[in-house]
């Protein structure tokens, strides 16, 4: 509706609207008067600070999401999950799904990213992440994702005045049947309105110089192959504490445009950290940066990749060590920590690993254990 019209049919109806004055013009292309104004007008700010939370909140995130197929072979094609069982009705009903299911990943991410307006919006650090759980897996595309979240704890930051430490209890359920599909604790640093004082987080920094010293086995081992019968007998062969069966993955993935920005919209997580060029340019990434689920799930397909995933049960203790930005090359890292003979199916075992996903310059960005069902050679 243009200008002239909508002033006729305003005076066409009983509003009152027509009795106040007409706006004085304003001239918005002049850039002094534009830049003043933005100086005086107060900015609808987005997100909440650490004050804004309570021990026992809750709170229901209202953007749900319907996990699609496009959602899924996107986060999954990208972060080089190709395990065709997510791909492909064959591979599919050879692992027991009724077709391609969605990724454990994406419906984490998708979890995740539905809570940022709420919970981190605001800016600070994903610190770490645990319990993550997929009780009401398999899921299929049309689900409409419905997710909610507790505040489990809050803390100062000895070390970040300008910060306090949140963590939360999110549930990401059926939004038509309200089963669970994926929990977890996650714990962020979030900004205060006011800074407190602190004791400088000295403690953290001593305890920090005494590990400096790196502790390493003599022997690392690699299995053979990537059926739990390799990872079994690899773990066979390092029953001392001078071995571990530990390998690096070939694969890396250099972080662009679609990983860092696209892939986090995609799960309506808002975190100006993915998106926002111009506001990160003045924080200590200097940069926008890649989403920590996308960091995590890269490094864990290239894992995938070198073994017969059958399916994830969960994960624990998630670490963020530090950004990872575009043009930064995601690689991983496995060690295999245990194997146990009690899957949920004949047709795999119970193995145990610990990831770790570094950049180009062999830094770790992110770590994690993961507990996963690997198909059996003989099954
Ligand atoms: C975070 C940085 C600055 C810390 O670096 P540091 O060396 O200072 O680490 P620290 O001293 O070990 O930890 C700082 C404080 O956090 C506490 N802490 C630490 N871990 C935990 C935990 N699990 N649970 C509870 N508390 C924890 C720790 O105890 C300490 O407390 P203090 O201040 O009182 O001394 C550094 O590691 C870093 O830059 N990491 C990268 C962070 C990052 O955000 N990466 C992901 C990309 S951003 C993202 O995906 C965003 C998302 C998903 O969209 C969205 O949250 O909205």
């Amino acid at each position: 509706m243009t200008r002239e019209s909508q002033r006729e049919s305003d005076t066409d109806t009983d509003t009152g609207s027509r009795e106040q004055p007409e706006p004085r013009p304003i001239d918005w292309t002049d850039p002094d008067t534009f830049a003043q104004a933005l100086e005086q007008v107060e900015t609808k700010e987005k997100g909440n600070y650490f004050e804004d939370f309570a021990e026992g909140d809750l709170l229901e995130h209202d953007p749900g999401l319907t996990l699609t197929r496009w959602g899924n072979e996107s986060w999954l094609s990208q972060t080089l999950n190709h395990d065709p069982a997510y791909w492909r009705t064959d591979a599919a009903a050879e692992r027991g799904f009724d077709e391609p299911p969605i990724h454990p990943d994406y419906l984490t991410a998708a979890t995740l990213g539905i809570t940022v307006e709420d919970l981190s919006e605001k800016g600070g650090y994903f610190l770490g992440r645990t319990d993550v759980r997929f009780p009401g897996t398999p899921v299929y595309a049309g689900t409409e994702l419905h997710v909610e979240s507790e505040v489990v704890s809050t803390a100062t930051s000895g070390s970040r005045p300008e910060f306090g430490i949140v963590t939360w209890r999110t549930r990401g359920t059926d939004a038509q049947t309200g089963d669970v599909l994926c929990s977890y604790e996650r714990t962020n640093m979030i900004p205060r309105r006011e800074p407190v004082a602190t004791d400088g987080g000295a403690a953290t920094a001593e305890s920090d110089e005494e590990d400096d010293e790196p502790t390493l086995p003599e022997t690392f081992v690699t299995p053979d192959g990537g059926y739990f019968e390799d990872f079994v007998e690899a773990l066979e062969t390092v029953d001392d504490e001078n071995a571990a069966v530990a390998y690096r993955h070939e694969r890396g993935r250099t972080q662009d445009d679609v990983t860092v920005a696209s892939l986090p919209l995609a799960t309506l997580n808002t975190a100006k950290q993915h998106h926002n060029i111009d506001v990160m340019a003045d924080s200590p990434s200097g940069d926008i940066v890649t989403y920590g689920d996308v960091t995590r799930s890269t490094a864990l397909g290239h894992a995938r990749s070198d073994e017969q995933t059958w399916r994830e049960v969960g994960f624990d203790d998630e670490q963020f060590h530090t950004f990872v930005a575009a043009g930064d090359t995601v690689y991983a890292f496995t060690r295999v920590l245990a194997a146990e003979d009690d899957a949920s199916t004949d047709a795999a075992g119970t193995v145990r690993f610990e990831h770790i996903a570094f950049n180009q310059d062999d830094e770790p960005v992110y770590s994690g254990t993961r507990t996963a069902e690997i198909q059996k050679r003989t099954a």
